[in-house]
């Protein structure tokens, strides 16, 4: 099953993404998408061969932001793609069947599309406004994501979802109690003094029993 923490990177430069990288990986992340936003070619491949020698020394999964082709290039686990990225079942035609897809959703209908394409996980959101991404679908908020994961229990459509979009600490558990699988979060792992701690609160409410 697919780790409940997605951590999604930031900075500006390939030296500040290998130190946030580094950083969160050292707190206990395992699992880390890529998000280098804006960069020539050049700087996104020596950036993502770097990341993927990290992740094999940290034992942690790693999933290239937008980036198919860097994606198989690279060999790396696999990749995340948007609503206006490469769709999903030509993605799944040129990575084979056993590189993880994520696809990004925002309604009912779009994760019923990612499914019936062949898509791994879902990163639904925004949850909230964020800084992190310009550009945001409409805001789920709480209510939103308890709607739309009632309708695809109702439709028996089974894939592990992932909250994503100005996601804190305090929000993990009434998530978890819409029924999501876990949450994408780049903001306060990046940010946070005290990483190591956060990861860990963070895994201990994604791992909660909670009945739903
Ligand atoms: C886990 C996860 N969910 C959603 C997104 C957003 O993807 P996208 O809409 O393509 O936006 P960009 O990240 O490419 O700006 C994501 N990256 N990860
Ligand atoms: C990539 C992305 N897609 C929707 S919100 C978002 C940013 C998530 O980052 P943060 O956790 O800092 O809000
Ligand atoms: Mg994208």
């Amino acid at each position: 099953m697919y780790n409940k923490l997605q951590y999604i990177s930031q900075g500006e430069t390939i030296e500040k993404q290998l130190y946030n990288i580094h950083k969160a990986l050292d707190a206990g992340c395992n699992w880390v998408q890529m998000r280098f936003k804006n960069q020539t070619q050049k700087d996104t491949f020596t950036l993502a061969e770097e990341v993927k020698y990290l992740c094999e020394k940290y034992t942690a999964n790693f999933i290239v932001n937008d980036d198919l082709h860097l994606t198989k290039e690279i060999d790396a686990c696999g990749v995340h793609l948007g609503l206006t990225d490469t769709k999903i079942d030509e993605a799944r035609a040129i990575l084979g069947p056993t590189k993880v897809i994520g696809g990004t959703a925002n309604t009912f209908e779009d994760i019923e599309n990612h499914v019936k394409n062949g898509c791994d996980y879902i990163g639904l959101g925004p949850f909230r406004f964020t800084n992190t991404k310009e550009k945001l679908s409409p805001i789920l908020g709480l209510s939103g994501y308890y709607e739309i994961l009632q309708k695809l229990k109702k439709n028996n459509i089974e894939i592990p979802v992932y909250a994503i979009g100005g996601i804190t600490l305090r929000d993990v558990s009434p998530l978890i109690e819409t029924g999501i699988h876990g949450i994408a979060v780049s903001g306060i792992i990046t940010e946070s003094d005290e990483k190591e701690k956060l990861i860990q609160q963070l895994n201990e409410k994604l791992h909660a029993n909670i009945i739903v």
